[in-house]
């Protein structure tokens, strides 16, 4: 984060808001034993409310403790970036399925990976993901183990939210708030300290158009969003505004979003995606397809060529089922030769 960009935080957001998002900052004002009595202020208005006398007890002016805080913030997100930019690789070291049985593999995926979870209804893909999610260490109901780099991973990518490595996409994307969706974006991209929120807005509300089937603007309210675009809103923040080098998206089929272009959209920035879907296009266009059985991952499938050959035939297909989708929507009738379109 920008020196500048830090000096405007103290000065423009509430200290609840900053302590709360990067929790540190509570640790540096305890060490200097300044309480808040007021979370609504901004740090700045915090610092200037203590009398000199409480600073020259610590043989500092209040300038040099605003330097202070100014500068720990700055290393403190410098090191929080770096440590989310070293992740190369995510191990899961198998554990035991639902009867006890051991997994017997190691799954090990690289940033720009896409891996597809298949399995049943209720066979565990949601389980794998939350395993991912929580870095399990042998302490979920799977016994998995889930490493970074090929180590144990540090406490703080578990507990702690700015440290978090994977962002997850759920199926239920309702929103609740009562916000457009240019201030929905705006104040996301101000939670992850981009300089120039309205022009990071703009390009995370095209993407999105870019994603869903049917347009939206940014004055609409966020309420008013279908699954799809909801969805495609979201997939395009993650990609666009999280640093998370990991993403996790639970069944994206249904959502009529263009499933290709939203993954090459997240490969793109590196992430390393997982999903669980049954869809065979977003199948094909994985690397991979861990296949979940009784709880347990009962095998791998590489995507071979053979596969991907398949590929635009299928594309062919899906491409006809949008239009005929189309047209019952706009009330026509289906009642002539299908077979151009699917040929
Ligand atoms: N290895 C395991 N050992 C014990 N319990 C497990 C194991 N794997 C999964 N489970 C449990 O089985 C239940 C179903 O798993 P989960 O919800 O992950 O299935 P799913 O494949 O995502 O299902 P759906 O397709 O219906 O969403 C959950 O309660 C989960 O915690």
């Amino acid at each position: 984060m920008e020196e500048q960009q830090i000096r405007q935080l103290l000065q423009t957001v509430p200290i609840g808001d900053m302590l709360a998002k990067y929790p540190y900052i509570g640790e540096l004002l305890a060490s200097v034993k300044i309480g808040v009595p007021d979370a609504s202020m901004t740090a700045a208005e915090l610092l200037t409310s203590v009398p000199d006398e409480y600073y020259e007890d610590f043989a500092l002016s209040r300038a040099q403790m605003a330097e202070n805080m100014l500068t720990y913030i700055e290393e403190m997100e410098t090191t929080a970036a770096e440590d989310r930019l070293a992740v190369r690789t995510v191990t899961v070291l198998g554990g035991h399925d639902k009867s006890g049985r051991a997994e017997n593999c190691t799954l090990t995926l690289t940033r720009g990976d896409v891996v597809c979870i298949v399995g049943p209804t209720g066979a565990g893909k949601s389980r794998l993901l939350a395993d991912i999610e929580c870095m399990a260490q042998r302490d979920t109901p799977t016994g998995r183990q889930v490493l970074i780099n090929g180590g144990v991973p540090e406490e703080k990518y578990r507990f702690e939210i700015e440290h978090k490595l994977v962002a997850q996409l759920s199926q239920n994307m309702n929103f609740v708030m009562d916000l457009s969706v240019t201030d929905f974006v705006a104040l996301h991209a101000q939670s992850r300290m981009v300089q120039d929120e309205a022009e990071a807005a703009r390009r995370i509300l095209d993407c999105a158009n870019d994603l869903a089937g049917e347009q939206f603007s940014g004055q609409t309210a966020l309420t008013q969003l279908s699954g799809g675009q909801s969805r495609a809103l979201m997939i395009a923040s993650t990609a666009l505004l999280s640093r998370s080098p990991i993403v996790l998206i639970d069944e994206i089929e249904n959502a009529g979003i263009d499933r290709q272009k939203a993954l090459q959209l997240l490969v793109r920035e590196e992430k390393i995606v997982m999903m669980s879907t049954h869809d065979p296009i977003l199948a094909l266009l994985g690397d991979r397809r861990v296949a979940i059985k009784n709880g347990g991952i009962a095998g791998i499938v590489e995507t071979g060529e053979e596969e991907r050959a398949n590929l635009s035939y299928l594309e062919k297909i899906d491409a006809g089922l949008s239009d005929l989708r189309g047209r019952i929507r706009r009330g026509e009738k289906i009642d002539f030769d299908l077979h151009p379109l699917f040929e």
